[in-house]
């Protein structure tokens, strides 16, 4: 083993170098990147190319998309799964491949891949079987992983996602894009490069974890909708709990297969830009790639079928590692693991243990809400704007936060939303909390939207009063209205007075006002209420204001 691990760390180097030559060479195409920026008002896909020409190209996008599967241990050994364990501390001796060790299919991870596969509208096949993909690589101790080559445990799905139309935020499109298989295999070890001491080291913590690979049609065109999908498709295996699907702890890992072609004309070469891990960054490496074999293909190139991988600092895709010829993976069947065989309630024998089955209608009963279900739901129930309901369920809890909210304020849950989203989420991001961290709570909030609801107090005074509660001392709303006495002016004689001690104090602006420069009101009312420290009704005082001027 230890001889494999050198000649895999001599073909790592080998591979970093190119890797390397790679990037200065995807350098030259940025620089062509920004010219086109600069020209982007004349010419839009690079500053050389012809508008129209190039606009007669069309991107298709096919993704793939690795998702670690939420079980405690992994696939096929007992090993534990946790994220950023000390190295090597979670591996059993089938994890490192010892000879004479089997495989144990884990029971959580075929339920996650069956419910998955309903969620996702796929048909799932009641027998799947196991291959090896065989490939030499240093964090790969088998030589090969296994995964389901032949008959996958999912088939033909579709994913349904809504994206903005011309970044309008108030206008949505349905798309969908199908799902070709969703397969069951086996994550690699990690490598870590020390470049200071020139080696490679090995964590085989990651190996052996269970993963869901979905395969998507190339239903898609550019890097919008592939991030929109993906981040569907993020929601909604979080709202299953089959994976936490977070991306930048690599839990959701995509590959996104990119071409050119002209529309009525047979696709293009595909190069493929492995584990990129944001949408943001998904979006935009696909958009690279599609200028980029635009370019190649109006200046009479070719387009290589290549891996390459996006570098995220210069915004750009650089060749990895050559796929022409196609890799030869040397798929066999799995021989230490029979078929999978699936049930359902009809099919289930009558002496089978049920715990040592996966009964398929079981899991279609479990199936929760689904994301799309759920925002259309709250904007039915609540009258939010739609895309109100893509924050709430963007947000991890916030949606439940507002919910909780709502049950048990009076004021109207298009109100409750405009807090939420405007003030309490505007403040978390601005001090990069979770809605978990947040120092307000529901009924906090929902008592002092109460508050403004009764007309006990201001608008403006209710912001100084959710300052206050931001604090995180414990206090309640009403606390804070009494005791900084915020509470709104009643007695209209005051407010009257105040009024009129503003006109007296202000006579140039009122013959500004009296000699029909209207705008001017505004300042008054200002002055009132900065006077008032944001505790008057703005309509009564510009009613009184209105009936002293005029
Ligand atoms: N012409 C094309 N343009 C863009 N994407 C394509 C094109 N043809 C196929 N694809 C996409 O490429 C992906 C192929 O994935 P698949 O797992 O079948 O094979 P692979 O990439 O060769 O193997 P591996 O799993 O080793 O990466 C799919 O997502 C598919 O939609
Ligand atoms: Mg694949
Ligand atoms: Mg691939």
């Amino acid at each position: 083993m230890r001889l494999a691990v050198m000649l895999a760390l001599h073909a790592l180097k080998g591979l970093r170098s190119r890797v390397q030559r790679g990037a200065r060479a995807g350098c030259q195409l940025v620089d062509g990147a920004e010219q086109g920026a600069r020209a982007r008002k004349k010419k839009k896909i690079f500053g050389r190319l012809d508008t129209e020409r190039a606009d007669q190209w069309v991107g298709v996008v096919g993704l793939e998309i690795h998702a670690q599967i939420c079980s405690n241990s992994k696939l096929f050994s007992s090993s534990r799964v946790q994220f950023a364990a000390p190295p090597n501390s979670l591996v059993s001796f089938f994890d490192a491949s010892l000879p004479g060790t089997l495989p144990v299919l884990n029971r959580r991870c075929v339920e996650a891949a069956v419910m998955t596969g309903l969620a996702l509208n796929c048909t799932i096949n009641r027998k799947s079987l196991f291959d090896r993909k065989h490939y030499f690589y240093a964090d790969l101790p088998a030589g090969y992983q296994i995964t389901q080559q032949r008959l996958p445990i999912a088939v033909n799905g579709i994913l349904t996602y809504q994206l903005q139309v011309d970044k309008k935020h108030d206008q949505l499109k349905t798309q969908t894009v199908r799902i070709k298989q969703i397969q069951l295999e086996q994550d690699s070890g990690k490598s870590l490069h020390d470049d200071n001491r020139n080696q490679t080291l090995i964590d085989l913590n990651r190996a052996g974890i269970g993963l869901m690979e979905l395969v998507m049609e190339p239903d898609m065109c550019c890097g919008e909708e592939a991030a929109a999908a993906v981040q569907e498709l993020q929601l909604i295996l979080q709202v299953l709990g089959t994976s936490q699907a977070n991306m930048s702890e690599g839990q959701l890992r995509v590959d996104a297969n990119i071409s050119v072609h002209r529309p009525g004309e047979p696709y293009g070469v595909r190069a493929e830009v492995k584990n990129i891990n944001s949408a943001r960054f998904l979006a935009k490496a696909i958009d690279y790639e599609i200028k980029r074999q635009t370019e190649i293909l109006e200046n009479g190139g070719i387009v290589l079928n290549e891996t390459r991988a996006f570098d995220f600092k210069l915004g750009c895709t650089t060749p990895m590692r050559d796929k022409e010829g196609k890799q030869d993976y040397r798929f066999m069947p799995e021989p230490n693991l029979p078929p999978l065989i699936l049930f359902d309630a009809k099919s289930l024998p009558a002496n089978m243990n049920p715990q040592q089955v996966v009964n398929i209608d079981l899991i279609q009963e479990r199936l929760p809400e689904l994301p799309r279900v759920t925002r259309k739901r709250l904007v039915e129930q609540y009258r939010i704007l739609p895309e109100h309901s893509f924050t709430l369920l963007n947000e991890d809890g916030l949606k439940d936060f507002f919910q909780n909210v709502v049950k048990v304020t009076q004021a109207d849950p298009r109100k409750v939303i405009g807090w939420v989203i405007n003030d309490l989420l505007g403040h978390l991001k601005q001090e990069n909390l979770t809605v978990h961290q947040s120092p307000i709570s529901p009924s906090a909030l929902a008592e002092l939207l109460d508050l403004l609801e009764r007309a006990i107090i201001s608008s403006p005074a209710a912001k100084q009063v959710f300052q206050e509660l931001w604090k995180g001392e414990g206090k309640t709303p009403t606390q804070i209205l009494e005791e900084k006495n915020l509470g709104l002016i009643q007695d209209r004689k005051h407010l009257e007075q105040i009024c009129q001690n503003v006109i007296e104090e202000h006579q140039e602006q009122v013959e500004g006002i009296k000699k029909g420069n209207k705008k001017i009101l505004n300042k008054l009312i200002g002055l009132v209420k900065m006077e008032t420290k944001g505790r008057a009704d703005p309509v009564m005082i510009k009613t009184i204001l209105e009936e002293k001027l005029f």
